[in-house]
């Protein structure tokens, strides 16, 4: 059946998390964690629909919501078929715009805005074929998958033919893997228990709550002062003792050297892993880092723009742990070319989540991850963080501390038809209170 898309429909959606600190670091204090969120409006028959959105703190959001309505006439009039027929050239042609491809190319806003779209065609595609997104995928042939993948740029680091045989390899165990999955989900972290913003007791309390929740690992925010680094460090390791993993986040707070020189002293507390420890356009300095650290990981990518960066970073030996983000980069295209990349190079994928909708997206890519391309589950974790899930139809379902593979078609990122209005800024009635009378700041 062939599905005309319609329309698009863009929303600009802000919750007021900076109220109770939720989300702040050393670097962001006071996010309102927000979406540009798109729907793709189309002629199926039961009304189906494409949601996506790309994540941000709040200010500038509006500035992700326009570069959607730009990118809108790429889709608008075209059948989902001319799409998946061959994703490749579908992504090529979203990235490829040549005058909206100035703006980037594939970074900043517009890239932004591309992962919200591109995960919008997914989630149709998803929904049409009645299956979750990493079942959709799992299902795929090797020659299917690779033909999803734009190599522009990467063929240095994986070639077509590479990434074909390492999907083979994983092809004639991929059942086993999803009945292991189905039985006892995709482990995950909590962030939630170390907010910078959260005093000592809360801090305390919620960690107590995640042990009995059956997380074995916490992350909590670093990059303030030192001394107060050190401090949290101590009552976070009170909290959960010696045994548990403790890893470290500095949201990019710290320039080189600093960051050698803060983590010789955090390393009391054996953190696995310090994440983003500076500047996350520096390669070279997230080398130097590596290799001071060690056996410290370095964990980044939140804010790692695309492929190209990712694929320096793992060839720099700069990244031991490899963060992907559902919707900083050009959605799940690009997404299964650096899985394929770090595959390669044997970095674990442990995705960065939280804020609002990403858990529900990132799932779905370490499901797909361990099922068809490194077809392991050792040192990788799905960052958890317990904010907004609420506000979706189908959000992500914990089970002792881990992810369980969603079962409703789609890609879990449709939000309820009422969150979107009471939270849309800023008319929505929720922003219409906290605005008073206020002069509104975009
Ligand atoms: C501002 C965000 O909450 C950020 O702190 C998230 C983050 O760095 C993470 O989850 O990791
Ligand atoms: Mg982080």
């Amino acid at each position: 059946m062939s599905i005309l898309i319609t329309g698009v429909e863009v929303k600009d959606v802000r919750f007021p998390t900076s109220k109770s600190l939720d989300g702040s670091d050393a670097m962001n204090p006071d996010p309102d964690y927000s979406a540009a969120y798109v729907i793709l409006k189309t002629d199926h028959p039961q009304g189906l629909e494409g949601h996506g959105l790309t994540f941000t703190i709040g200010r500038g959001n509006e500035l992700c919501a326009a570069a959607l309505e730009s990118l809108a006439p790429l889709v608008i009039g075209k059948t989902l078929e001319s799409f998946t027929d061959n994703m490749a050239s579908f992504y090529r042609m979203i990235t490829g715009d040549s005058q909206l491809r100035w703006l980037g190319p594939e970074k900043g806003v517009i890239h932004l805005a591309t992962g919200a779209m591109v995960n919008a065609v997914w989630d149709l595609y998803a929904k049409v074929e009645g299956k979750p997104l990493w079942r959709l995928i799992a299902d795929m042939s090797p020659e299917e998958f690779i033909s999803c993948v734009d190599f522009t740029y990467i063929t240095d680091a994986i070639t077509p033919e590479e990434a074909l045989e390492l999907l083979k390899k994983q092809e004639a165990t991929k059942s086993e893997r999803i009945n292991r999955l189905e039985k006892d989900g995709y482990r995950a972290y909590t962030t939630s228990a170390g907010w910078l913003g959260y005093s000592d007791d809360k801090m305390r309390r919620l960690c107590r709550e995640a042990k009995e929740l059956g997380f074995d690992h916490i992350k909590i925010k670093v990059g303030s002062d030192l001394k107060d680094d050190m401090r949290r460090a101590q009552i976070i390791r009170e909290e959960i003792g010696p045994d548990l993993r403790l890893m470290m986040d500095a949201n990019q707070k710290w320039d080189v050297d600093e960051a050698i020189e803060n983590m010789a002293s955090l390393a009391k507390f054996n953190p696995y892993w310090i994440e983003e420890p500076t500047s996350p356009d520096d390669v070279l300095g997230h080398a130097k880092i590596a290799a001071s650290v060690a056996p410290i990981k370095v964990a980044t990518g939140e804010h790692c723009q695309n492929r190209v960066m990712f694929k320096q970073l793992m060839q720099a030996n700069a990244i031991g742990i490899c963060q992907i983000d559902s919707c900083r980069v050009g959605g799940v295209n690009e997404i299964l070319a650096i899985l394929l990349m770090a595959a390669k190079f044997d970095i674990p994928v442990c995705p960065h989540a939280g804020g609002v909708g990403l858990c529900e997206y990132v799932q779905h890519l370490s499901m797909i991850d361990y099922i068809s391309v490194s077809g392991s589950m050792e040192n990788r974790i799905i960052e958890y963080v317990d904010h907004l899930h609420e506000h979706f139809h189908d959000p992500v379902v914990i089970k002792n501390g881990a992810y369980m593979p969603p079962i409703m078609p789609g890609f879990s990122i449709t939000m309820k038809g009422e969150s979107l209005e009471e939270y849309s800024f800023p008319h929505g009635p929720v922003w219409q209170e906290i605005l008073g009378e206020k002069e509104v700041v975009l």
